[in-house]
C-alpha cells in the first residue's frame, strides 16, 4: 500500500509515544531465557517486536497477552529443539536468536526478505560463534543461516563492532548460560556504543552479572547463570518518536509527546538536543517534549552514530534548515533495511532536496524555502525512510506518494494514524 503526504502547514495534538522496540526485544528475549513466569508492562506492537514473540514460543516460550501487559514463562537455557525460525525483516531478533540457537541441535533462520534482511551481513557474528565451536551454514555471510549448536562452552571470544553493536549484545545475552566463564573482546571500532548499554542495563535488571570495561571493548562474563523471572515495563521509543518531533519542528506547530523519559538510555534521545541545537523551539519536562515549530530551523554538524535510528528524521528536518548540516561517523546506516545513505538519499534528491553523500556521511544543504515534491518514493522495505520522506513531504511544495508505505509497520504501524491525528495530510492508497 501507498501513502500520499500532501504538503501540511500546521500540526497540533498530543500522543502518546509508541512503546520502545529495542528495550521491547530485549524484554522479550531475557524472559523467555528465565526459568519462571516473568511480566512485560506495554509492550510494543510491530512487526519486529511481534517476530520476537513469535520466535520465543516456537522455541518454547508459553505467552499471555492483553492490552496491557505480556505473560511469558520462559524456557531458561533449554529452548525446543525446532528446525526453524523466521524473524521476517529484524535485524537485531535475529542477530540475538542467532546466538540463542547455539543452545539448539539444528536451526535455520529462513530468508523472507531477500532484498533487506537477506542483504545484511552476519559475518562477524558468524565468526564469533564458531570461536565457541558452533557450527554455521551461511550464505556468503548472509540468510538462510542454520546454526548446529548443541554445547558450546564459553572461553575467550572476539566480535568485530564495525558494522554492528548488536552482534556483541547478541553474545552478552548467550554467554551468560554457558559452563564456563567468557571473556570478549571487541575489536576495531564499536558502532553505536549507546545501544550496548541498554542490553547491559536489561541484562542487570534480569540478574545477569557483567563485567564491563568503561569503553565498553572488554568483558568478563561469569558463566552458569540464570536469568531471573521477572517484571519490567517498556519505556516510550525514541526513534519512532524522532520522526514525529521532526515533523513538527518543520512545520507550525505545538505538539506533545508524552512518555519520553528525559534520562533514558536511547541514545535517539538526542532528537530533541539536535532540534534545540538547530533553534527549534522546545521543552522536555515531566517526559513530555513540547515543539512549538516556526518552521525555522539553523543546520548543525552531529556525530549520527550517537543516535543511529534518528539520524534519518534529523536529516529529514535538516532538508529545511539555514545552512549546511553534516551528519558524520554514519558508515553502519548503510548496512541496514536499505543502505540509509545511498538509497535515502536517491530519495531525498527525487523530493527535490539537496543533498551529498561521503563513504561515512551525509550533508545536507538546507533549502528554507521548501522542496519541489510531486514524485513518487521508494521505501525500499525501510520504515525508517518512510518517515523520514513523511516529513519531508509535509512541506513540500506538491504531495509525495511513498509506495509500500505499509512496512512502517517495521517498528510503527500506527505512525500514519498519529500524524493524522495531529492534523497530518495522509492518505493511504
Ligand atoms: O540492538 C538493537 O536493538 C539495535 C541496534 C542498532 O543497530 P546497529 O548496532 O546495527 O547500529 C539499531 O540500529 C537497531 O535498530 C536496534
Ligand atoms: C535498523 C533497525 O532495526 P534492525 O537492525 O533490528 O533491523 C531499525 O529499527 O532502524
Amino acid at each position: 500500500m501507498d501513502v500520499i503526504v500532501t504538503p501540511t502547514p500546521r500540526l497540533e495534538g498530543d500522543i502518546q509515544a509508541l512503546s520502545s522496540k529495542n528495550y521491547t526485544t530485549r524484554y522479550l528475549l531475557v524472559a523467555a531465557l528465565a526459568n519462571g513466569t516473568s511480566t512485560i508492562h506495554y509492550p510494543a506492537h510491530s512487526e519486529d517486536s511481534d517476530a520476537m514473540r513469535r520466535c520465543i514460543r516456537d522455541l518454547g516460550a508459553i505467552i499471555e497477552e492483553d492490552d496491557k501487559k505480556i505473560v511469558i514463562t520462559g524456557f531458561g537455557n533449554h529452548p525446543k529443539d525446532i528446525r526453524e525460525l523466521n524473524v521476517g525483516n529484524a535485524g537485531a531478533v535475529l542477530r540475538f536468536l542467532m546466538a540463542i540457537a547455539s543452545l539448539c541441535p539444528d536451526v535455520t533462520f529462513v530468508n523472507t526478505y531477500p532484498d533487506s534482511l537477506g542483504k545484511r551481513p552476519h559475518d562477524d557474528l558468524i565468526d564469533s560463534l564458531q570461536q565457541l565451536g558452533v557450527v554455521i551454514e551461511h550464505q556468503e555471510g548472509k540468510l538462510p543461516i542454520t546454526i548446529r549448536g548443541g554445547q558450546p562452552k564459553g572461553g575467550k571470544i572476539t566480535v568485530s563492532g564495525n558494522v554492528s553493536s548488536q552482534f556483541l549484545s547478541a553474545l552478552l545475552f548467550l554467554t551468560p548460560m554457558l559452563e564456563e566463564d567468557s571473556e570478549i573482546e571487541v575489536l576495531h571500532d564499536l558502532k553505536s556504543k549507546v545501544v550496548v548499554g541498554q542490553t547491559l542495563e536489561v541484562l542487570e535488571q534480569a540478574g545477569i552479572i557483567i563485567h564491563a570495561s568503561e569503553d565498553l571493548m572488554h568483558y568478563k562474563v561469569p558463566g552458569r547463570q540464570h536469568y531471573q523471572a521477572k517484571e519490567y515495563i517498556v519505556q516510550g521509543d525514541y526513534p519512532g518518536s524522532a520522526a514525529v518531533l521532526a515533523a513538527a519542528a518543520v512545520t507550525n506547530s505545538d505538539v506533545k509527546i508524552h512518555r519520553l523519559a528525559e534520562n533514558s538510555k536511547q541514545g535517539e534521545r538526542a532528537i530533541v538536543d539536535v532540534l534545540r541545537m538547530m533553534e527549534v523551539p522546545l521543552t522536555h519536562e515531566h517526559d513530555i517534549v513540547h515543539v512549538q515549530g516556526n518552521q525555522r530551523l539553523k543546520a548543525l554538524e552531529f556525530d549520527g552514530d550517537a543516535a543511529t535510528d534518528a539520524v534519518l528524521a534529523m536529516v529529514a528536518a535538516a532538508v529545511f534548515a539555514e545552512g549546511t548540516s553534516r551528519f558524520y561517523n554514519v558508515e553502519n546506516l548503510r548496512y541496514k533495511e536499505c543502505d540509509r545513505i545511498t538509497d535515502y538519499l536517491n530519495e531525498l534528491r527525487k523530493a527535490g532536496a539537496n543533498v551529498e553523500e561521503r563513504q561515512a556521511e551525509i550533508i545536507v544543504h538546507g533549502r528554507p524555502e521548501g522542496v519541489e515534491g510531486g514524485v513518487e518514493i521508494n521505501a525500499h522495505y525501510d520504515h525508517r525512510v518512510i518517515m523520514a520522506l513523511s516529513v519531508v513531504g509535509l512541506r513540500a511544495k506538491a504531495p509525495l506518494r511513498i509506495k509500500d508505505a505499509h512496512h512502517v509497520a517495521k517498528s510503527y504501524p500506527i505512525f500514519f494514524d498519529h500524524m493524522k491525528s495531529i492534523g497530518a495530510q495522509i492518505e493511504w492508497v
